[in-house]
Parts: C-alpha cells; sequence; structure tokens
C-alpha cells in the first residue's frame, strides 16, 4: 500500500477529484476559480486524492502540480502522458505520490520497465487501459491501480467517451490483480458514479463534471443519496 491506495482504501466517497484547467476542446473549466479555491473545495468534499492534469492538451503544465503540491496533504496524481523514467522521477520531485501509465501509447516493454521504475521511486503507477489486449499487458498488476478510460485517447478525448462500454471491461482489469479497478473519464451525474462503484468499481476518477457542477457539495449529496438507494 502507498499513501495514494491507502486514501483511496479508506475513503468515504472513493472520487479522485482532477484538477483540469480545460477540456480537450478548449472550454475552460475553473470559471475564474483559482486553482487553491478548487482544491480547497475537493478537500471539503472529502476528496481521497486529487488528479493534475498537466498536459498542455488540457491547459495543464508541471507548474499546475507544484502549485497543487504547496496547497494540499493529499495524495497526487500526475496525469499526463508520461513516457520516460526521468519524467517519472520529476513527477515525484514536484510532488506526485502517484504516475498515469497510459497502455495505448507505450508498447508493452516501456510500461513494464516504467511501472518497475515508478514503484522503485515509490510512486504508485495509475495504469490506464481502453481494452483487453492493454489490460492483458499490465505489469504487476497487484501494485497498480488500473483504470478504464471511458474516453479514446485516439480522438484526444473530444467525444463523449462510453461509461458502458469501460464497465464491461471490468473482468479483464480484475484479472491484473489489482486491488483498485477504477472507472476514469465521462462519468457525468452522481446516479451513472454510483452506478459504477455499485458494478464493481473501487474508486472513480472524475474531472470535467465535477468542475462543472454549479455546487460540488450538493452534488456529493445527491451522490451519497444515489448510492444509499
Ligand atoms: O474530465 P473527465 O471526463 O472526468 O476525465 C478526467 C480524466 O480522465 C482526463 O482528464 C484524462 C484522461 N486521460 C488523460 C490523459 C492525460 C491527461 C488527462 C486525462
Amino acid at each position: 500500500m502507498t499513501a495514494f491506495t491507502d486514501a483511496l482504501a479508506t475513503a468515504r466517497r472513493p472520487l479522485v477529484m482532477e484538477v483540469k484547467r480545460q477540456d480537450a476542446d478548449g472550454r475552460d473549466l475553473t470559471r475564474g476559480r483559482s486553482v487553491a479555491e478548487i482544491v480547497r473545495g475537493y478537500e471539503e468534499a472529502g476528496a481521497p486524492c486529487v488528479s493534475v492534469v498537466t498536459g498542455r492538451w488540457f491547459g495543464g503544465s508541471e507548474d499546475l502540480l507544484a502549485e497543487v503540491a504547496a496547497l494540499t496533504r493529499l495524495p497526487l496524481l500526475r496525469k499526463d502522458f508520461l513516457t520516460s523514467r526521468r519524467q517519472l522521477e520529476r513527477s515525484r520531485d514536484l510532488g506526485a505520490c502517484a504516475v498515469l501509465l497510459t497502455a495505448k501509447v507505450l508498447p508493452a516493454g516501456s510500461l513494464a520497465r516504467l511501472t518497475d521504475h515508478a514503484l522503485d521511486c515509490g510512486l504508485t503507477p495509475f495504469v490506464e487501459v481502453a481494452d483487453a489486449a492493454e489490460a492483458a499487458a499490465v505489469h504487476r498488476g497487484a501494485q497498480c491501480v488500473v483504470a478504464v478510460n471511458n474516453k479514446d485517447i485516439a480522438t484526444r478525448e473530444r467525444l463523449a467517451g462510453d461509461v458502458d462500454r469501460g464497465a464491461a471491461l471490468l473482468p479483464d482489469v480484475l484479472r491484473t490483480g489489482t486491488r483498485f479497478p477504477v472507472s476514469a473519464s465521462a462519468i457525468d451525474t452522481p446516479a451513472r458514479a454510483a452506478g459504477l462503484l455499485r458494478h464493481g468499481f473501487s474508486a472513480l476518477l472524475m474531472g470535467t463534471s465535477l468542475l462543472d457542477a454549479p455546487s460540488l457539495p450538493a452534488w456529493c449529496t445527491a451522490f451519497d443519496a444515489a448510492r444509499a438507494e
């Protein structure tokens, strides 16, 4: 267990809440809020962990990760298309405790080497898969968080995403040996989020719909109610 998986395992609301400046179409998601205000809102909502998108597609940067790390003690996931050992070390130095490894962009050998290196650095590999073949390539799954990406990065995540397609991959995700199967991206409503947990995911990663919510506390109340149904 690491700080990241510990926090997920004990969370009252197992939602990795994401700091993302804009969506893939360039639409501003901050609505004028500062990063500090967004992070405070996530802390108040009981986020066990925070994801920070550093990728340029989404208006991110390494500075954003450093800024969030200075604002909170919550375990941080760096979300970006990381491809080298140096980037993993840099992520750790900037304050991340988990790193995204995207099966679609990494040949199986690289995925395995980066998984090993992340674990050697004390980082939790957060491995994202989009189909059964990618799930089969996960290395040391028992020590990874394995997430199904409900959106298609081949289209730069511009399309709506298909949460049901992702949910159908849960058996493949569990076959990796992970104790933390996660559904990531395109989760729109509290009812949908509750349904994915009921389906068997242990946590969810959410950005856009939490950032778009007129009131995060109200969103969380609706989520709690949907889980209790
Ligand atoms: O905003 P959404 O639809 O809840 O999705 C969050 C997250 O999964 C998304 O930001 C993401 C998916 N894959 C990525 C790769 C890099 C950076 C970010 C991402």
